[in-house]
C-alpha cells in the first residue's frame, strides 16, 4: 500500500465530510427558525434515534456497524448543540432551595419580555393544595410527578422563563424534558447566604435542621452542575445575576 496515496484519499473524503457537515448545519439553522415559529420542541428524540438507526442498519459490514453508530450519534448530538444555540427556547432555572430561582426568574422574564412561571405556584394552582401538604400527605414521589406533569404543560406555551423547585432535577425524566425543550441555568448561591435570606418556616424540606441544607447542597451540587447548560453565581444583587444570565445565553434577545 502506498501511504501517500491512502492519505490523499482520506483528505478528499474529509473535505467532503466537512463540506457536507457545513451544509447539514446550515439546514439545522433553518430548522431552528421553523421550530421557533411553530413552537416545536427543540429535540425530537424519536427522529434522532431513527436517523442513527437507519444509517447503522444500512451498513452491511457488521464489524464497522458500531463505528457508524458512534459516528452518527456524534453528528446528531453536535447538530443538536447547534440547534440549541439557534432557538429561542424555554429558560429553566434550577438550583438549591433559596438560591434565588423565583426572584431571579421573575426579573429575568421582565428583562427578556417573556412570560414567567414558577413551578411550585403552578402546581399549587393546578392541585388546589399547598406544596407542603402535597409533600407531607401525598409523598415526595407524587410531588415529583406533579412537577413533571406541570413542565409538560408549560412547555406548550411560547418560550418563557420557568423557575423550578430545588428538587425538580431529581427526576431523570423531568431533566430530559427540560433539556429537550430549553436551556437549563443553574443558579448557584452560597449556603451561608441562602440561610441569611431564607424564611425556613415556609420551606418544608429545610425545616428539620440547618445541617440538612448543607448536606443537601453537597448532595445536589454535582447534579445541578451536570444537568445544566449554564452555571451562574447569584452572589451579589439580583440585577447583576440577571445580566450575567443574559450574557451567557446563546442567541437571546440581548
Ligand atoms: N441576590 C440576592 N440578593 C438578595 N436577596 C436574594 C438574592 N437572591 C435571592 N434572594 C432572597 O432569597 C430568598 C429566596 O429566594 P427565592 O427566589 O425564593 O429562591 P428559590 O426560588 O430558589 O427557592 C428571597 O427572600 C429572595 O429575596
Ligand atoms: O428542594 C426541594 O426538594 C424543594 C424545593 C422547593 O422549591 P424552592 O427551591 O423554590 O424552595 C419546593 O419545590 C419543594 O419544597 C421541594
Ligand atoms: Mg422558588
Amino acid at each position: 500500500m502506498d501511504i501517500q496515496e491512502a492519505r490523499k484519499k482520506i483528505d478528499t473524503i474529509d473535505a467532503l465530510l466537512a463540506e457536507n457537515y457545513k451544509k447539514r448545519l446550515e439546514i439545522v439553522a433553518d430548522i431552528a427558525k421553523y421550530k421557533d415559529e411553530h413552537q416545536m420542541p427543540l429535540i425530537d428524540e424519536v427522529r434522532d434515534t431513527d436517523i442513527i438507526a437507519t444509517h447503522t442498519n444500512d451498513c452491511s459490514d457488521e464489524k464497522l456497524r458500531p463505528y457508524i453508530e458512534a459516528y452518527m450519534s456524534a453528528v446528531v448530538s453536535m447538530s443538536n448543540e447547534y440547534l440549541r444555540e439557534h432557538m429561542h427556547q424555554h429558560i429553566f432555572l434550577i438550583g438549591m432551595p433559596g438560591a434565588g430561582k423565583t426572584t431571579v426568574g421573575k426579573a429575568l422574564s421582565k428583562e427578556l419580555n417573556r412570560d414567567f412561571y414558577d413551578l411550585d405556584l403552578t402546581i399549587q394552582e393546578k392541585t388546589g393544595k399547598s406544596i407542603q401538604n402535597i409533600i407531607i400527605y401525598d409523598g415526595e414521589e407524587k410531588f415529583r410527578q406533579h412537577e413533571y406533569d406541570a413542565i409538560r404543560e408549560l412547555i406548550r406555551n411560547k418560550p418563557s422563563v420557568i423557575a423550578t423547585g430545588g428538587g425538580t432535577v431529581l427526576s431523570e425524566k423531568t431533566v430530559q424534558i427540560m433539556r429537550n425543550n430549553g436551556i437549563i441555568v443553574f443558579v448557584n448561591r452560597d449556603v451561608t447566604q441562602i440561610l441569611d435570606d431564607l424564611d425556613l418556616e415556609i420551606r418544608p424540606l429545610l425545616k428539620e435542621s440547618i445541617e440538612y441544607i448543607f448536606r443537601l447542597y453537597e448532595e445536589r451540587y454535582p447534579l445541578y452542575e451536570s444537568v445544566s447548560h449554564i452555571k451562574i453565581g447569584n452572589e451579589s444583587n439580583i440585577s447583576d445575576t440577571v445580566q450575567a444570565i443574559i450574557e451567557a445565553l446563546p442567541n437571546t434577545e440581548k
